[in-house]
């Protein structure tokens, strides 16, 4: 048995299989896409046949791109997209319905009703640190026992089992040995309580779950149970899990409380250590687990962005003013200095801290020499001018984010960086690791492994690549902030 790590990162639109090296550094990679499925308005499901597929063509095509075999891999390490919610049959192991997908809006007027109770919307957030909305796994859960012919009496005689992602890929890759979650996927239930770490029998009741369906939740570093050998020929111990945005706060090594990370993908999720106590935000950020060793707790403060590359990507299909994302960095760069442009990316409302479901995006301050230039300078500079709203939040919350490393594919483009940095007014670090969301769940596996002695030699894994320091006076970005605040006011609903 050798000493590299296996990380399985099974993201939102694509599974990914990366081995790392015991010293951290990336040895192989192999991704696969596979489809997104919009049934009606407001819906999106995945296939989980698909998304098992992806996931262990991967885990062998993985093999074929290093000289390395299954045999040299002392760990797995798995991270996945959140909240969404999968529900199968525990002897056939067959899905009773597609996954419903965290972007799934079918139970917002379930939620809607339940939001007139205060004393319930007042315990979900003391006791799972989240706000009452489709998001999470709860609602979704019920609704497929309520709206699958038969699923509520299977569940009830005990046949069906729940879980987020995590939790299926463990159970299937142990061909149904194990139904094991961590803490930080279960934090995203909306069914778990994060200061006593248990299942919430209130809200189990308010949802009519029952609890034979549920995962154990396990430590981020535990044993999650053994890769069968008819995956890869021989067995391999999983020992690491973390849902990806936890993940990348232990890929971004975002240890101390104070230091925070935030990833630029399609959308910008920020996270913000908050050590040993769960903060509970005034300003609409949820309270989640950030990460759960030798049964102790980590709590975060977390923020997050509808569009971020989101906005890109409809700079380039929607207005096709660009032919690829690399694009914007040069046409940013010619854009006229303190041109006035503002483009509010509310293409499906407002995320964090706004909420705002209805509000809907805009271009303002439009003149006779705004050109391509400007309108994709706005567009790149409202992903920072975001940023800067929820690190305002945390700080407003007491908790201003001390560090503040990167990564995700927007962080390559050092323009937006540079922005990034003046807006805040603050320091940001990218790493040379960019792929710190499976690098975390290859930490978590490799410290339970033993391939890594102790957080500190995480720590010490990390390696910076460029820091962007602020170049605007006080004035300028009080100024050019002033400006966003005015143009998101103008498009608010609620
Ligand atoms: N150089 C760049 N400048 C701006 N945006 C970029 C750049 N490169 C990639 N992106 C954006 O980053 C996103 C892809 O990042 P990635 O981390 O792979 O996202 P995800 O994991 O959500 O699919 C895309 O939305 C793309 O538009
Ligand atoms: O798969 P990603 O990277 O889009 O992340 C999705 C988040 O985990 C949703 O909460």
């Amino acid at each position: 048995m050798g000493q590299y790590i296996l990380a399985i990162d099974q993201g939102t639109t694509s599974s990914r299989s990366i081995i790392f090296a015991p010293d951290g550094a990336i040895v192989a990679v192999a991704q696969q896409e596979f489809s997104q499925k919009y049934p009606q308005d407001g819906w999106v499901e995945h296939d989980p046949e698909e998304i098992w597929e992806s996931v262990t063509t991967t885990m062998k095509q993985v093999f074929d791109k290093c000289s390395l075999s299954p045999e040299d891999i002392a760990t797995v390490g798995i991270t996945n997209q959140r909240e969404t919610t999968l529900v199968w049959n525990k002897d056939t192991g067959k899905p009773v319905y597609p996954a419903i997908v965290w972007q799934d809006r079918r139970t917002a007027q379930q939620c809607r009703e339940l939001d007139d109770d205060e004393s319930l919307v007042a315990h979900i957030t003391e006791s799972t640190g989240l706000l009452l909305d489709p998001y999470f796994s709860a609602s979704k859960l019920a609704w497929i026992l309520d709206n699958v012919e038969g699923a509520r009496e299977q569940a009830e005689a005990g046949d069906l089992l729940f879980g987020t992602v995590d939790t299926f890929l463990i159970w299937r890759l142990t061909n149904g040995e194990s139904h094991k979650t961590d803490a930080t996927n279960a934090s995203r239930t909306m069914l778990f309580d994060i200061n006593k770490q248990c299942w919430d029998e209130r809200l189990l009741t308010t949802f009519n779950i029952p609890k034979s369906m549920l995962p154990e939740v396990m430590d981020c570093a535990d044993e999650f149970g053994v890769v069968s050998k008819d995956i890869l020929g021989c067995t391999i111990p999983i020992q690491g899990v973390a849902g990806d945005q936890q993940a990348a706060l232990v890929g971004q090594a975002c240890f101390e409380k104070g230091m925070a990370k935030s990833t630029y993908g399609t959308g910008c999720f920020m996270i913000l250590n908050t050590g040993d106590e769960p903060l509970q935000s005034k300003n609409r950020l949820l309270t989640t687990v950030g990460y759960r060793l030798n049964g102790k707790t980590t709590y975060a403060l977390e923020g997050s962005i509808f569009m971020a590359g989101a906005t890109v990507q409809w700079l380039r299909d929607g207005l096709k003013l660009i032919d690829d994302a690399s694009e914007t960095e040069a046409l940013a760069q010619r854009a006229r200095q303190d041109n006035g442009v503002f483009l509010v990316p509310a293409f499906t409302g407002l995320g964090a801290p706004y909420w705002d479901p209805d509000a809907r995006g805009a271009i303002l301050g439009l003149t006779r020499d705004t050109g391509i230039s400007e309108i994709v300078a706005a567009g790149l500079q409202s992903v920072c001018y975001q940023t800067k709203d929820l690190q305002k939040a945390m700080e407003s919350d007491g908790a201003r984010p001390t560090t503040i490393r990167v990564d995700g594919g927007m962080s390559r483009n050092d323009w937006v960086m540079g922005f990034l940095s003046d807006v805040l007014g603050a320091e940001v670090e990218r790493p040379e690791i960019t792929e710190t969301t499976a690098l975390g769940a290859a930490f978590l596996a490799g410290l339970q492994a033993g391939v890594f002695t102790s957080v500190d030699s995480l720590t010490e894994c990390w390696k910076s690549d460029s820091i962007f320091t602020p170049r605007l006076s006080k004035e300028e970005r009080d100024k050019a902030y002033d400006g966003w605040k005015n143009a998101v006011a103008r498009i608010r609903c609620s």
